[in-house]
């Protein structure tokens, strides 16, 4: 039976000795592209691990496909496609070679895919990896990551350290293979310019929290940008301020699109995903969530 979300995340939690991924709860429906974001260090790399249970968690549950992803984890994983910051292969082989051991790995492994991928991207498949680029390392994983009919990509920082002519290329490549195929992506980057090309679903995390997980769109709509002075932000009804950040007597505020305000205001505008970051990392939220 096939359940409402492919993730199902419940009350995760992880500790190091300096940081806590913090009673995580996430669910994500069929046939979304999430982008996660956050900052160095806020957990994103520790939640995609705990997913692909590369490390151990402390608390909580994961399911994927509606199955507990430590339990069923082979089977689980014949369904997803994988790219994690570090290529998880020997400098030593080339593309061909891992050719070969995806064969033996995945019961819906397909040459012709990875040979059409590796074409598409420039990938020399008989170059070592140690001596491709870090571009065509990402490639060559990527190629990988979408040769099984994966119905389920999770990749970490997919388009990092690319210029932006590569990256272009492979938001593009992954945009048309998620729509021709319907499957869902979560991708982990800092590069906001990747979500609004292609993100349905923003995922924000900070110190371990997951702060939202909401349509990028819906963001955008319900919520804008005011930038004021003291003495305008002082008429505002505080009710409706979501989140407050000021910097040198400058007060910008994230507040309900449908709210009123005293028509002085200095700029109004749709927030970009840059500005929501940052006004959810410094400023003083105001409420307790989005809704
Ligand atoms: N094996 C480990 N032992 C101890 N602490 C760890 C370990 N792995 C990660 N951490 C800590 O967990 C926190 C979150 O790290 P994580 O790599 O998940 O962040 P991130 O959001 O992916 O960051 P970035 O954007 O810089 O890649 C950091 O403070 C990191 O130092």
């Amino acid at each position: 039976m096939k359940m409402n979300y492919i993730v199902d995340i419940s009350n995760l939690t992880k500790n190091y000795s300096n940081f806590k991924l913090d009673n995580i709860n996430l669910r994500i429906p069929y046939g979304r592209i999430v982008g996660l974001i956050g900052e160095n260090g806020a957990g994103k790399t520790t939640l995609i691990s705990l997913m692909l249970n590369q490390i151990k968690k402390d608390n909580g549950s994961i399911k994927i496909f509606g199955e507990d992803n430590i339990k069923e984890e082979n089977k689980i994983k014949q369904k997803i496609g994988f790219l994690v910051d570090e290529c998880c292969f020997h400098s030593c082989l080339n593309a061909k070679d891992i050719r070969k051991i995806m064969r033996s790995i995945y019961t819906q492994w397909n040459d012709a895919e990875f040979n059409s991928l590796l074409k598409h991207f420039n990938v020399d498949s008989s170059k070592k990896i140690s001596e491709l680029s870090k571009g065509m390392k990402n490639k060559l994983m990527l190629a990988v990551a979408m040769s099984h009919s994966p119905s389920l990509l999770i990749l970490d920082e997919v388009t990092s350290g690319l210029d932006p002519v590569v990256r272009d290329e492979i938001l593009l490549l992954l945009k048309d293979y998620v729509q021709q195929r319907q499957i869902t992506v979560f991708f982990s980057t800092h590069i906001t310019s990747d979500l609004d090309k292609i993100a349905d679903d923003l995922a924000f995390i900070h110190n371990g929290k997951l702060i939202f997980y909401e349509p990028l769109q819906k963001l955008q709509k319900d919520y804008i940008l005011l930038k004021c002075s003291k003495d305008v932000y002082q008429r505002i009804n505080k009710e409706d301020i979501f989140i407050t950040f000021c910097r040198e007597n400058e007060y910008s505020l994230l507040i309900r699109s449908d709210s009123r305000y005293p028509n002085n205001i200095d700029v109004i505008s749709t927030p970009t995903i840059d500005d929501i970051m940052l006004l959810f990392i410094k400023g003083d939220l105001m409420h307790d969530r989005v809704n």
